[in-house]
């Protein structure tokens, strides 16, 4: 639905060059809510924009709906921007307007007729639960209904592709969810495909069905999000899924870790899905010669599913830790050891 074939972008300025893609190719297939995650300057902006063509790629093509964006007309460009919606992360909207008259823009600007713009406002106004505040000004609106206005706007040309940029960094955590739910009510009642820039995990485990890691203009990780939750290969994003899912051991334990004298082995298990219901730990504990303790436990939803962490010490010799591993490998739990 959306191809980007080795897209790169490079700003030149007075303070010299920066190289804000850098052949970057991705494919977002139709009902994806697609996350891209980053720090700052990662280039995440700048490929959200190659979509609809608010940037131009130095080299690349930018694939829409089976149509080479870069090789359109502008008049073709602006019809095919009706099936691309936006939404900002400062909602971008005429404060001193109405509700209703924000959200009519982009029809009025189609040229539309008053009983259509009407039909429509009120339809996605339903959608986003703010029938009552049509005629309200933004200006009495919250963070969060400004930003149902802003995804209202989005919706009203009917597009089959919404780009978030950001659109939950400026709520505070109750809004963001409601938003996210919304979001995904917009992917999964009408069928919008999602791609959305966030740089936070949250945002990716919440809503997205696959992820890319962006550093320094590239995608150094990309996947299913269940997978890249499970086994992130990269440090940067062990550093995003870690802001969700904690596998570190806790302080005050690891000092009563490293002042066992007895042999020990620690183990970072991850159960996903159904391995979960499996009584694992007791079949552990049943292992003679092998004590097992809990040194920490996270369990997080993701992608109607649960993922699992474990932080466990297994103090016994050779044998039994041997013994311990085979039972974890035959359940297919992935295990990895950590170093007191
Ligand atoms: N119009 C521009 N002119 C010059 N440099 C730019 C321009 N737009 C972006 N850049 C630079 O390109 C790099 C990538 O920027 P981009 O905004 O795409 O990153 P980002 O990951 O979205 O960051 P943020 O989360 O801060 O918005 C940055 O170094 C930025 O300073």
């Amino acid at each position: 639905m959306i191809t980007l074939d080795g897209v790169s972008k490079r700003y030149v300025t007075k303070n010299g060059t920066v190289d804000a893609l850098v052949d970057v190719s991705l494919d977002v297939d139709q009902g994806d809510v697609y996350g891209i995650i980053g720090f700052s300057g990662a280039g995440k902006s700048t490929l959200l924009r190659m979509v609809n063509q608010l940037e131009t790629p130095d080299a690349g093509t930018v694939n829409v709906n089976g149509q080479d964006l870069t090789a359109m007309s502008p008049r073709e460009l602006r019809r095919q921007r009706r099936d691309i919606g936006m939404v900002f992360q400062q909602f971008n909207l005429l404060e001193t307007k109405t509700v209703y008259r924000n959200v009519a823009m982009p029809l009025l600007i189609q040229g539309a007729s008053k009983a259509e713009i009407d039909r429509r406002v009120d339809e996605v106004l339903k959608i986003v639960e703010l029938e009552d505040k049509r005629n309200a000004s933004i200006r009495q609106l919250s963070g969060g209904q400004k930003q149902r206005v802003g995804i209202a706007r989005a919706l009203t040309t009917q597009p089959s592709i919404l780009l978030c940029d950001e659109a939950t960094s400026a709520l505070d955590p109750k809004t963001t969810e409601s938003i996210l739910a919304l979001l995904k009510k917009v992917n999964r009642e009408m069928g919008v495909t999602i791609l959305l820039i966030t740089h936070q995990m949250h945002v990716i485990q919440r809503i997205c069905t696959k992820v890319a890691v962006m550093e320094a203009g590239r995608i150094v990780e990309r996947g299913n999000v269940l997978d890249v939750f499970t086994r992130p290969r990269e440090p940067i994003t062990q550093d995003f899924v870690r802001t969700v899912v904690n596998d570190q051991i806790p302080e005050p334990l690891l000092e009563m870790v490293q002042a066992e004298t007895r042999p020990q082995e620690l183990l970072r298990l991850r159960f996903v899905g159904d391995t979960v219901r499996q009584p694992l730990l007791a079949s552990l504990s049943r292992i003679e010669g092998l004590e097992v303790n809990i040194l920490g436990a996270t369990v997080e939803e993701l992608q109607e599913s649960v993922l699992c962490l474990f932080l466990v010490q297994l103090i016994g010799g050779p044998e039994p830790v041997r013994r311990a591993e085979q039972l974890l490998d035959d359940a297919g739990i992935l295990r990895e050891r950590i170093a007191a």
